[in-house]
């Protein structure tokens, strides 16, 4: 039955059996699960491919539905700004199961480009390109990501960057516009636009306001002193364990301070992501329009 094309057909799923997978190194964290760097090898010879596993926590009960489903969600996206899935794995016995995607050495844009400082104008506007072009691709198949940060971004090369992480990702039925979360988890809200923050609210124009801010990350090189947590913080004069912030961070929005322009960044840029934070979400920009815009002033910047 081998005999059809290389790529599984989507019903069926690639089995990676746990016993093969051996353990390298933890890529990454965060409050539901972790990220790790294996070595998937069957023939027990050191030469299986590296692959990147994504474990949920342990006795999560809820998060294995939405871990299903993330899996359902990412094994039907083909887009070359989209990591690549390859399978999953069930743990035997226990209820968990892991997500197994393609794993790529540069890691994520935080990492890289504190590490590569010279990334130069032009090559900000090719990475924001192309996670235009992957939200553009979300959009189309009316998913909303829901957690677009420079921190779920992947660098595969010099020259390519894919979005990395759908643990968030919700589908808009067709008779909606947008999604209402009801328990609002450990939300990152200083990517959040306005409404996601007072009302829960996900939409595309909630995934371009989280843009905007990615374009912020971008252009400030990732330098956690000029993190968006690290400047609205400083602006609303809190510590992070106040329980107000959400309260603090929507009202210094709804008064019109946004973050700053990034040293660097060239004036169209900043506007772009002003467009990004209006306040009001259907004065924001779709992400096909930003294509455009972002296109334009690369043109520019190569004359
Ligand atoms: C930037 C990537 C996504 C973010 N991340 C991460 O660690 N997390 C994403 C989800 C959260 S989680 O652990 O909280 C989580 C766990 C389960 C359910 C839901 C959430 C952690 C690091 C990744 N990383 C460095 C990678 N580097 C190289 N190749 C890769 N292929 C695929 C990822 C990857």
């Amino acid at each position: 039955s081998r005999g059809r094309s290389s790529s599984p057909a989507p019903e069926e799923q690639v089995l990676f059996e746990e016993r093969h997978l051996r353990f390298i190194s933890s890529l990454g964290k965060g409050n539901f699960g972790r990220v790790e760097l294996c070595r998937y090898d069957p023939l027990g010879d050191g030469g299986g491919e590296l692959v990147a596993v994504k474990k949920l926590q342990p006795n999560r009960k809820s998060t294995l539905e939405d871990f299903r489903k993330e899996v359902d969600t990412l094994s039907v996206f083909q887009c070359d700004y989209i990591v690549q899935y390859r399978g999953v794995c069930y743990s035997t016995g226990r209820l968990s199961m892991s997500l197994v995607m393609e794993y790529l050495p540069y890691g994520s844009l935080i990492v890289y480009l504190e590490s590569h400082r010279q990334v130069d104008t032009r090559r900000m506007l090719l990475f924001a390109s192309q996670i235009c072009s992957g939200m553009e691709y979300l959009q189309t198949l009316r998913y909303v990501h829901r957690d677009l940060a420079a921190r779920n971004i992947l660098v595969a090369n010099e020259a390519l960057v894919k979005i990395a992480d759908f643990g968030l990702t919700k589908f808009i039925p067709s008779d909606k516009e947008y999604y209402r979360v009801l328990q609002p988890g450990e939300s990152p809200v200083f990517w959040y636009a306005p409404e996601s923050i007072s009302e829960s609210r996900f939409s595309h124009k909630s995934d371009v306001w989280s843009f905007g801010v990615v374009l912020h990350e971008l252009f400030c090189y990732c330098d956690p002193s000029y993190s968006p947590k690290r400047l609205y913080l400083q602006e609303i004069g809190l510590d992070l364990q106040s329980p107000s912030i959400s309260m603090h961070l929507e009202n210094l929005l709804r008064n019109g301070w946004r973050l700053p322009a990034p040293l660097s960044c060239p004036h169209k840029v900043y506007g772009l992501m002003k467009q990004c934070w209006a306040f009001d979400f259907q004065e924001r920009p779709c992400f096909s329009s930003l294509g455009e815009q972002l296109e334009t002033i690369a043109q520019e910047e190569r004359e």
